[in-house]
């Protein structure tokens, strides 16, 4: 076999061993929090005896979770021979080998956890199985990028985040749609009529719709599990939170529009928007925005209460000044710090049902704030181009796209290990581990097809995966808490 079948079977190996350790942990959470290891005291085996009793839930999941750790071990030992055969870097070395030391170790301390239930035994069983993970995700970002190295040349070009200005401003193109304008003196009233609709649909554009559904089911799941404390989902209070939170996105928008228009018209993907092309006069939208922000501030105060009202206005701030004013055009850092805005409405949802802020709401907001780096920098990477024309320091254009991918793989990986935790601090159960999973492993594998076929549409697709990703954990959590419980 040549040295390059044989890396290509390791990288290989990696990967379904990596995969393999993080259904291990998801269905360990769930053999934790749907009790179905009361089932069985002993180790290896259930009974003293071999024979297989009546099959339950509680029973496929238990033994679903010993089978994949035999399948686990298998590809790492696998992996562990398969690399002995190649020449291999520092960190992939250590993070196989570091993962290989720890696998024996926490078969003992999972043994010991059926033997003796205890919850430090289970909190180190989960600590454990997160740092064994961590070690294979470096191991496997080392081998993808040597694999891409070798395989692409040259790097992509880099920007120093300081030299970024933005272009001169040399678009004066007419807007593509007022041109088209019959218009005029003579305009009938069915040509009134699509001015009026091409307005109304400026004014929606200003409020990015797109965005709305996602950050909705992120404040209806922090609602959902804040139900999980034993509170009661009024329905006028879901509706109210839901319409403060679609008036404050809105708002966000409008004023994100305002503040950009000059580098949204250098930038193609953007070009098009309504104040590039006077569509809207900017203090029309300015008064749009800020009537948007009142509106949102009412309908939270009088239907839901004042912590969550305050929280929507620190969102619509945090986006508005903090994000779009001072961090995007400024720091490489923009998008992991700006998370926190997307993160918010995790806890405006839980705030709306509790009225305070507690553990699994954080823990939400936190899968959020992960989840945000590994979302946006698959864009990025596609608009790496158009950001820098922009003037934007967005991280691939400042450390290119090689250092973005691996930053989208750590980041993948810490939303992983933050949506197994949510499930087992919140006690969620077997639909949400397979949703994890599934949607887990198609995040996963369309980001590692990036280091194969490094091109925009490949980049694209992982942008949209991550969207269906989290969306789906969020349906996950909605149907547990609420339409199971
Ligand atoms: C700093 C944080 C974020 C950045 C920089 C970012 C960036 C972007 C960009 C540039 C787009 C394309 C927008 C367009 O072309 O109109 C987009 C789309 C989108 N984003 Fe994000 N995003 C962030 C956080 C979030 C959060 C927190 C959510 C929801 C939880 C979210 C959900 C979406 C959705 C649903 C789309 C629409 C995709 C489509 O169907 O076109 N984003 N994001
Ligand atoms: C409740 C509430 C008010 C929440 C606000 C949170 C919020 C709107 C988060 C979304 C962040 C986001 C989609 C940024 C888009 O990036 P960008 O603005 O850089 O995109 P662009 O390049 O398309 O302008």
């Amino acid at each position: 076999m040549t040295s390059t079948t044989t890396r290509t079977r390791f990288t290989s190996l990696l990967i379904a061993t990596t995969i393999a350790t993080y259904v291990l942990i998801v269905l360990g959470t769930a053999v934790s929090t749907t009790g179905s290891a009361d089932t069985c005291a002993t180790w290896p085996s259930c009974s003293t005896e071999w024979a297989i009793g009546p099959i339950t839930s509680d029973g496929l999941l238990f033994w679903g979770h010993r089978a994949v750790a035999l399948v686990t071990g298998l590809l790492l030992a696998g992996a562990a021979y398969t690399a002995s055969k190649i020449d291999l870097d520092r960190a992939t070395r250590a993070g196989l080998a570091f993962a290989c030391v720890l696998f024996p170790v926490q078969v003992g301390v999972g043994a010991a956890l059926v033997v003796r239930e205890s919850a430090l035994v289970g909190a180190a069983h989960l600590l454990l199985a997160m740092v064994i993970f961590g070690g294979l995700l470096v191991a496997l970002v080392r081998t993808l990028e040597i694999h891409s190295e070798s395989t692409a040349g040259t790097p992509a070009s880099t920007v120093d985040a300081r030299s970024i200005e933005p272009a001169p401003d040399d678009s004066s193109d007419p807007d593509p749609v007022a041109a088209t304008d019959g218009g005029g003196e003579n305009a009938s009233s069915s040509g009134r009529l699509a001015e009026l609709r091409k307005t109304v649909g400026a004014y929606v554009t200003l409020t990015k719709p797109k965005l709305m559904w996602l950050l909705c089911l992120v404040a209806l799941a922090g609602m959902g599990l804040a139900t999980l404390t034993g509170a009661t989902l009024e329905p006028a209070v879901v509706a109210a939170t839901l319409l403060g939170g679609v008036l404050a996105i809105g708002a966000s928008g409008t004023f994100n529009h305002v503040h950009e228009r000059d580098r949204d018209r250098k930038m193609q993907r953007t070009s098009d928007r309504p104040l590039v092309h006077d569509r809207v006069p900017v203090a029309n939208a300015i008064c749009f925005g800020v009537v948007l922000t009142v509106t949102s501030a009412l309908v939270m105060l009088v239907w839901v209460n004042l912590l969550a009202t305050l929280l929507t206005l620190a969102a619509i701030g945090y986006y508005v000044v903090l994000y779009t004013v001072l961090l995007k055009p400024n720091t490489a850092w923009n998008t992991v710090l700006g998370g926190g805005a997307g993160a918010l409405p995790a806890l405006i949802g839980w705030v709306a049902v509790t009225g305070s802020v507690d553990l699994p709401a954080l823990v939400l907001a936190a899968v959020i704030f992960l989840w945000t780096p590994a979302h946006f920098y698959s864009l990025a990477i596609a608009y790496r181009e158009d950001y820098a024309k922009g003037g934007f320091p967005m991280f691939p254009v400042v450390a290119g796209d090689l250092v973005a991918r691996r930053h989208i793989m750590l980041y993948l990986g810490a939303t992983l290990l933050a949506v197994s935790l949510l499930g087992w601090i919140a006690g969620l159960g077997w639909l949400y581990a397979l949703t994890s999973i599934a949607l887990g492993t198609v995040f996963l594998r369309s980001v590692v097809r990036q280091y194969h076929d490094p091109t925009k549409e490949v980049a694209l697709r992982s942008f949209y995966v991550s969207n269906y990703y989290l969306g789906a954990i969020l349906i996950a959590i909605i149907v547990e808490t609420l339409l199971l419980a």
